[in-house]
């Protein structure tokens, strides 16, 4: 396993955002984090990229703590913009590899142009879709161990979301692991090997995702129903 958890809470203030929740995720597979507006599901990766301490609990990324030691290989790509207005695509190529050593310019200009963006657009004149192609090409351009995605169908059409759903797939190896949050279950589906149910800040349900679907006779969307109606 590669990434380990104990017991992990996030307080904010009077707010629970994570309530205890303990799992580890194995290298090579692809986990899907799912759970409505407000499960904890935000919280929980950026504890996980090193963004925002735990209250208490542990976790660890193949034994470290995480800290500069595992932002250097973990990419997390938040629903957040990154880059600023003035930034051409370009530009945020150039901030990308000050930032990140594992940044590989060639494999962020092929998709860049798998995306259909132009390395000359300004990131103020994109649309939201457009912008969310850039977020998701930014990351997917790092050599990391562990990519964190959180919502990365957000405001991509549903003819572009096939491409995203095959871009994310390339990443995908054997010592590579993926951990994509989601409301689009149906895509997600698709392509997972694991799913983690979140619940209030708490696991509400986690598997293999066959595993799952065997056991209870449903597939992950229709337990993502079941768990969330
Ligand atoms: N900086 C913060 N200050 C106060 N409360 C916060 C903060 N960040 C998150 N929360 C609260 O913690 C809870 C979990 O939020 P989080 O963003 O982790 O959920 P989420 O599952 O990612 O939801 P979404 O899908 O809407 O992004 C929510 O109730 C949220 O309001």
């Amino acid at each position: 396993m590669v990434l380990q958890c104990k017991d992990l809470v996030k307080k904010y203030y009077s707010k629970t955002a994570v309530n205890g929740i303990s799992f580890d995720i194995d290298q090579g597979k692809i986990y899907a984090l799912l759970g409505p507006n407000g499960s904890g599901k935000t919280t929980f990766m950026k504890i996980a990229a090193g963004l925002v301490k735990p209250t208490s609990g542990t976790i660890t990324y193949k034994g470290n703590q995480i800290g500069p030691v595992t932002k250097e290989r973990i990419a997390y790509m938040s629903t957040e913009p990154f880059f600023y207005n003035y930034m051409t695509v370009a530009d945020v190529g150039k901030y990308y590899k000050d930032f990140f050593e594992d940044f590989d310019e060639k494999r962020y200009e092929e998709l860049i142009d798998r995306m259909e963006l132009n390395m000359k657009d300004k990131s103020k004149t994109l649309s939201s879709g457009l912008a969310a192609k850039l977020k998701i090409a930014a990351t997917l351009a790092r050599k990391a161990e562990l990519y964190m995605l959180d919502e990365p169908l957000n405001g991509i059409d549903i003819i572009a979301r096939d491409k995203i759903v095959t871009t994310i797939l390339e990443a995908a190896k054997d010592d590579v692991t993926l951990l994509i949050s989601s409301h689009l279950v149906d895509e997600l589906e698709k392509i997972i090997d694991n799913a983690i149910f979140v619940k209030n800040g708490n696991i509400a349900l986690m598997g293999e995702a066959e595993d799952l679907r065997v056991k209870h006779g449903k597939s992950i969307v229709e337990l993502y129903k079941e768990i969330y109606a």
